[in-house]
Parts: C-alpha cells; structure tokens; sequence
C-alpha cells in the first residue's frame, strides 16, 4: 500500500478487527481505533461441525454455506462489507493461546512467528491450531494490514520458579522446558487493571485473586498488578474443572485407567481434554446454562457437577491467596463468573473462611450493569464482578505495534 493511500486509511475512519479462533468458533470484533469502542461483535458457531452460524450484535443467527475457517472469515468480511468497514480495517489483532517461552508479550506476525507458535502448538491443542487457521485466513484477506499476535501466556512471565516449576526432575525443566505458563492472561491483564477503579483496592497495592470461569476456566493471583500464580500449567487443561476439561487429577490414577483400559495416551488426552469437567461429571452438557436448570430441575447428576465445579474454585482461590502479600479482593470474571448467580453464590458461601461476606441482592444484579461490588459492606474481603474485554486487550496492543510497524516501514 503507497503511503498516501494508508494516510488516507487512517484519516477515514480506522478500525481495528480481533479475532478469537477457537476450536469450534471464531469470535470477532470490530473496535474504533481511536476510542477502542465496540462497533461491531459477533461469533461463528459450529465449525468443523455439521451446521455453521454466524450472529452479529446478538441477532438472528445466519447459516453459513461451509463449517470451516476460511468461511467464517468470508461471512465476517461480508458482515464488513455491508458496513462500509472493510477498508478501514487498518490492524488485525489475533488472540493465540500458548507462545511458550518464545514469547513473552505481544508481536507482530510474520512468517517466522507463525513457524514459532506451530511449534509449541502441541502444547495447547484445542486452541492453537484453530488461532493459526484464523491468523492464515487472515492475512490471505487483508495481506497489506499488519496482524499481531497476543498471547494468553504473556501475563503470566512475571511468575517465579516456585510458581511454574513442577516438582518433578530438575532436569525435565532444563532439558525439555516443561514448565507451568499460565493461561487467560489477556483477560486477567485487562480485570486487574479495571479492579482499580472499584473503592476499597489499592490499585498500587492490591492483592487479588481473579476467577476467570468460561468454558476454560483459571484462577490468577495479582499482586500490584503483576501474576504471581495461576492454575493453568503448561497446558490449559490443569487447574479448575471446565466445561470438557478435567482440570487437577492424579497423574497416578491415569496411569492406572491406562492399564486396566488398555487406552493409549492419545486417547487418553481426548478423554480429558474433551470428555471430562461438567460434561463428563454430569453426563448432560458442558454448558452451565444447561446445568443449572437441570439443577432446579432436581437433576442429581447435574447438581454434583455443579458443586464439584464450586468445591474446586473455592479450593483454588483459597491456595492462590497464599500466594499474596495482602488478601484483598475476589474478582469473578468470564461467561460464567459475570452471568451466573448461582456459580459465585455458592463460591462465596466456601469462602465464608476468609471473612467474606456477600450481599445478596449485589449478586443478583444482571451483568449488563457493568463492573460491579457483590460483597456486604462488612466483608473482610472485597467481592466483584467485572466483565472481561480481551477484545480491547488485543486491540489496543494491535495499535500499538501496528503503529509502530507503519512507521518503521515508512521511516
Ligand atoms: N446467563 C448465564 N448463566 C449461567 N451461565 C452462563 C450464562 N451465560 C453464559 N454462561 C456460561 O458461560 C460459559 C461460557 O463462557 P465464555 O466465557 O463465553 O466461554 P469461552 O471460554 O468459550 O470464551 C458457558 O458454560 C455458559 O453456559
Ligand atoms: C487457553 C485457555 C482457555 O482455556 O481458553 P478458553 O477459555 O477460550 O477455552
Ligand atoms: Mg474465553
């Protein structure tokens, strides 16, 4: 692109897309690139499945012709199109799961950066497989924007030994880098730094503990804004029960299944990965929505998924406060920690330990009223929700490596 084209780019109306390639999904903003404001979201549901559907702005779903990648990225253009956005797109900014250790923040993206993050892919297969096919779809669409790759792994380089090293043999770390990384770093990034606009936390001397529960799920724990330790490990699969996920489980009693079952690892992987969390302790859905009405249905097996789930959050947030210099706040984030009443009820009751106290009408206020306190006045600690945005995340680190590759490249 000539200069006074891409001048003209940024002084129509630049917007900035980022895109959240999951593995049965592809979801996509549009943001004002000077406000950051959301212009334009949506998602693509049921890829690789039998049925594909995109819904822009929560409206009517539409079926799209093929249930793949390239598709959803078609659909997503169009949906563009319609809008007059496309030739603003000036920045596209891709959420991508594991960077490893090759990456400790946010990069440009090249072709030796996509070899990069294939190579650790192995390592978080339900996401970054699907992240790459977003980033490749891409840059086949808008080959003259810059694209940037934002890590959930980034937040959490400030971790220490103790926090990412496992206890086994020194040398599995040194000869093989297997290490703990931490993962939803960009939504733990983006809730600790709104936390400090709630009263009561200290934004320069704060202890957290930051509940992402989605359908993966982390807890994180802050210190003046920095993680010091997370649940998540060296895959996203440790740590709380998730929707299809197992999350802690003895590596011993693995073992064992693989023997009595002859199951190989492969299979295994899946059966954890895939198979397991509230889906497979349930037998019904991974989907809380789905639980929890079976739940008031009086449904057994859907009611020990559901405290399952809770006994493991409780559990974590306890063991991450230990890992603060000062406990102050139990911040609830994600799908299911910023929609539902029952899930962070019943967390908070297993927290009563701690001094907690949450007042109940708090928590019965519908998310769309934004960031919001759910403790008593009298509660040792302070309790909150606060909508994740990781779509301003990505875009704002777009921006500003976007920026800074323009100028390089016309400097
Ligand atoms: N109103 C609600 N009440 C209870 N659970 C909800 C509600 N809305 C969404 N959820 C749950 O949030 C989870 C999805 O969270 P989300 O953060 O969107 O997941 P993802 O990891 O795919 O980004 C699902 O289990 C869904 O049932
Ligand atoms: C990679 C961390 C994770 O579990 O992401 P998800 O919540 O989008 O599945
Ligand atoms: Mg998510």
């Amino acid at each position: 692109m000539a200069q006074d084209e891409w001048d003209l780019k940024m002084n129509d109306y630049p917007v900035v897309l980022t895109i959240n390639c999951g593995s049965s999904s592809v979801k996509f903003s549009v943001l004002d690139a000077e406000t950051c404001d959301v212009l334009l979201a949506g998602i693509c549901e049921g890829i690789n499945t039998e049925k594909a559907f995109l819904t822009v702005n929560s409206g009517e779903p539409v079926i799209l012709a093929h249930q793949n990648y390239e598709e959803a990225l078609s659909a997503i253009a169009a949906e563009l199109e319609i809008r007059n956005l496309i030739d603003s797109v000036a920045f596209v900014g891709h959420r991508i799961a594991h960077g490893g250790s090759l990456f400790s923040e946010s990069v440009l993206i090249t072709d030796e950066v996509i070899e990069q993050i294939r190579q650790v892919s192995p390592l978080a297969p339900l996401h970054n497989y699907a992240n790459l096919h977003g980033v490749e779809s891409a840059r086949t669409r808008f080959p003259d924007v810059p694209q940037v790759a934002v890590f959930d792994t980034s937040f959490h380089q400030t971790l220490k030994p103790e926090a990412y090293l496992y206890g086994l043999p020194y040398r599995y770390f040194e000869e093989y880098g297997v290490r703990r990384y931490g993962f939803h770093g960009t939504s733990h990034r983006y809730v600790s730094q709104q936390a400090g606009e709630l009263p009561g936390l200290n934004p320069v001397n704060s202890g957290l503990v930051i509940a992402h529960l989605g359908n993966g799920a982390s807890v994180c724990a802050v210190q003046n804004g920095e993680s010091v330790d997370t649940s998540m490990g060296m895959t996203p699969l440790e740590g709380l029960i998730m929707g299809t996920r197992c999350g802690d489980v003895d590596f011993g009693a693995m073992a064992w299944l693989a023997r009595q079952t002859q199951q190989s690892m492969d299979d295994l992987e899946q059966v954890v990965n895939k198979e397991s969390g509230l889906l497979g302790l349930s037998g019904l859905s991974s989907d809380l929505r789905t639980l929890e009405k079976a739940w008031h249905d009086g449904d057994v097996r859907a009611q020990l998924a559901i405290k399952t789930f809770v006994h493991r959050i409780a559990r974590t947030i306890g063991a991450h406060a230990a890992s603060l210099n000062n406990f102050d706040g139990v911040i609830f984030t994600g799908g299911i920690g910023e929609n539902s009443i029952l899930i962070r009820r019943l967390v908070a009751e297993r927290l009563r330990v701690f001094g907690i106290d949450l007042d109940i009408e708090r928590n019965n206020q519908p998310n769309r009223i934004g960031q919001r306190i759910i403790s008593s006045d009298s509660s040792a600690i302070v309790c909150a929700v606060i909508p994740t945005n990781e779509e301003k995340m990505i875009a704002l680190d777009a921006l500003h490596l976007g920026k800074e590759c323009r100028i390089t490249e016309y400097a």
